[in-house]
């Protein structure tokens, strides 16, 4: 469900077809139209008497005195509107001051690995347990990159934290802390209780009724679908958002009878409940959990939460603490034991009043709204993608030739490049062909380097290095006219994605960036033209245009050679501007949609409050991208003068 999920659109494209709808909407409105949560939260208000839970954990991690916090820091828990909870400096903080040093053992660190290690099925058989084991030791089948493994732990985790959640839950309620028989499980969720509750799980007591909604309105598996098909229309952020829901869907399906088994047939708990805790317990993983910023992340068995550091809202552009992990001495196997200290420390001086932000990795926006539920303000700048397609949905064969009224009629002159059999072959020719070209460029760089005795020198230093490798993503488009009768479905346009370093002024100082940027992305598009040009000769010689006729040898060739950077920039060009037309298109149908909504309930109430927040998100989705191509239109303009 990270960044490095976008790469592999060919390794994901069987997946998301079966699935383009996602969770199916009446479950979801079940979910969201939950009423059966108030015994939860009645038994949640006898045990927490009213204190929010984020304060309870805080107040309790001060009473230990294995824990460091700084008297300088204090908690604000604040509605999800102002960022939910987070921390802030009561008084000035200088810079390099420690404001947290926590024991992990001490905090009740949470992570997937470590809780499965230690059940033992023969000591009292779980049955999610043992099926989220089971699913940790099952080998995936190789993709690109170790993506799926990565969305497997990641879900994993939260099986087991909506597992402990639910356990909880029926500890609760049956009133017997400590007594009767007891489980692993239950041992667990006994001592992860105060975090566990601290988590954005079952709604918390509030006394406006209003509010008995989710705790997280913005979390995509909270959307509903309209807001996902008309909100975020055209944007990458649809794309991340229907993947996400999809990917969990299935998920879900994978584990309701394990689930349904521990928790439902043994009473006290609902249906709804259950697909509640899962669907929330995802929302705190994707949202909460961390790896090690030097890439230890336990050992590579996956992320972890940590209380308290979970409470630090994220700033990209200007962070000003930093969380180390700290091992006594040299000792590094603390680290894949989860010992050791997590430190945070000011990186800048922070005021009284201000808020500690870190920095919780660069990712573009809408992939930190997919994970995060929230789009990061543009204060100054920083490093934003989009996403440009590869070829024109529909591609003109004989641009230059005047087609019959027959051949029009019955389309014989244009291919439908969104139908994934006509782009599938050329997709994998453009794969390896900039991988060829990408190894030649690195070998040369080398040698280059080697002549001259110098160590390679990247000249933009602090370009994410995730932009320095291929990325495919792909849009959901709607069918071109000349197929849209016989298959009139959605279907995927593939896209590269490019990004920059964008700015709040209006002044050009990062030009060389957006130059860059597009360079960057040239060999694809310069393997692009050579196909298109491929297939309008074939079409012109031959009177097809059949795609797996296409020479991947002369892609390749071309993919390297600088004499098909005029097609190739001119294939940029069209598709920004394409993109840009739909994106203000499909925003303007947005805010249409939203104020006929607006009008037909009035949203005056909570739910309306957090439509709001949505249709704010999207539309900080779609700006966001829209500001990264217009200024590499501007720059291709200015290139072309
Ligand atoms: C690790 S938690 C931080 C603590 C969180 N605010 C809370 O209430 O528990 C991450 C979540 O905080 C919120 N968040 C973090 N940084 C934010 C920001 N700069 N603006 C708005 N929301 C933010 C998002 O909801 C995000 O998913």
């Amino acid at each position: 469900f990270g960044w490095s999920d976008h790469s592999s659109l060919l390794a994901q494209k069987s997946r998301i077809h079966h699935s383009n709808h996602g969770i199916s909407s009446s479950r979801h409105q079940n979910v969201l139209r939950s009423s059966s949560l108030s015994e939860a939260q009645d038994v949640r208000q006898d045990h927490q008497q009213q204190q929010h839970p984020h304060s309870k954990l805080w107040s309790t991690t001060l009473e230990n005195s294995k824990c460091y916090v700084n008297p300088s820091i204090e908690l604000a828990v604040r509605p999800p509107s102002e960022g939910g909870t987070g921390i802030v400096a009561v008084v000035d903080i200088p810079a390099d001051t420690v404001v947290m040093c926590l024991p992990l053992e001490e905090v009740g660190m949470v992570d997937a690995a470590s809780i499965l290690d230690l059940y033992n099925e023969e000591e009292g058989r779980d049955e999610v347990l043992t099926l989220l084991k089971d699913m940790w030791n099952r080998k995936e089948l190789a993709t690109s990159e170790g993506n799926s493994e990565d969305g497997k732990r990641l879900a994993i985790f939260a099986g087991i934290i909506a597992h402990l959640q639910l356990t909880r839950y029926k500890d609760m309620k049956s009133n017997t802390s400590g007594e009767g028989v007891s489980s692993y499980a239950l041992n667990q969720s006994r001592r992860l209780a105060l975090f566990l509750d601290a988590m954005p799980l079952l709604p918390q007591r509030d006394d406006n009724i209003n509010s008995r909604t989710h705790p997280f309105p913005t979390h995509y598996l909270y959307w509903t679908d309209d807001e996902i098909q008309i909100l975020l229309r055209g944007t990458i952020g649809q794309t991340k958002a229907r993947e996400v829901r999809a990917g969990i869907g299935l998920v879900v399906r994978e584990w309701s009878s394990s689930f349904l088994e521990e928790h439902f047939n043994n009473g006290d708990i609902t249906q709804t409940q259950i697909l509640n805790a899962i669907f929330s317990a995802f929302t705190a993983v994707l949202s909460r959990s961390f790896g090690d910023s030097a890439g230890r992340d336990l050992n590579g068995k996956g992320r972890m939460l940590v209380p308290l550091v979970d409470m630090l809202n994220h700033d990209g552009e200007d962070p000003n603490v930093r969380w180390t992990w700290h091992v006594g001495g040299d000792d590094e196997n603390g680290i894949e034991d989860g010992k050791g200290d997590i430190v945070v420390t000011t990186l800048s001086e922070v005021k009284t009043g201000k808020e500690l932000f870190k920095c919780y990795g660069w990712r573009p926006s809408w992939d930190v709204a997919s994970s995060y539920g929230f789009v990061p303000r543009l204060s100054s700048q920083r490093w934003e993608c989009s996403a440009i397609p590869l070829f024109p949905a529909e591609l003109d064969l004989a641009p230059d030739s005047i087609a019959t009224p027959n051949q029009k009629a019955n389309h014989e002159t244009t291919l439908d490049l969104s139908l994934e059999s006509n782009y599938a072959p050329l997709l994998k020719s453009i794969v390896d062909a900039v991988e060829t070209v990408n190894e030649f460029k690195d070998r040369q760089a080398i040698d280059y380097a080697i002549a001259k005795n110098e160590t390679t020198n990247k000249k933009n230093i602090d370009r994410p290095k995730q932009l320095d490798r291929l990325q495919l993503v792909s849009l959901f488009q709607p069918p071109p006219k000349s197929t849209a009768k016989k298959y009139p479905f959605l279907r995927r346009q593939p896209c590269v994605v490019i990004g920059t370093k964008i700015q709040i002024s209006l002044s050009d100082e990062n030009d060389h960036y957006h130059c860059d940027a597009i360079n960057s992305v040239l060999p694809a598009f310069r393997a692009a033209a050579s196909a298109i040009s491929q297939l309008r000769n074939n079409h012109q010689r031959f009177g097809n245009a059949n795609t797996s006729q296409i020479v991947a040898s002369q892609m390749t060739m071309a993919a390297g050679d600088s004499d098909w950077d005029v097609p190739a920039r001119q294939l940029i060009m069209e598709g920004i501007s394409d993109r840009i037309q739909n994106l203000v298109d499909d925003g303007t149908n947005a805010k249409a949609w939203l104020a006929k909504q607006n009008d037909a309930t009035g949203m005056t109430d909570r739910n309306g409050e957090h439509g709001r927040f949505r249709a704010d998100m999207a539309s900080d989705v779609r700006e966001a991208e829209l500001k990264v191509l217009r200024v590499l239109l501007k720059e291709l303009l200015n290139g072309k003068r």
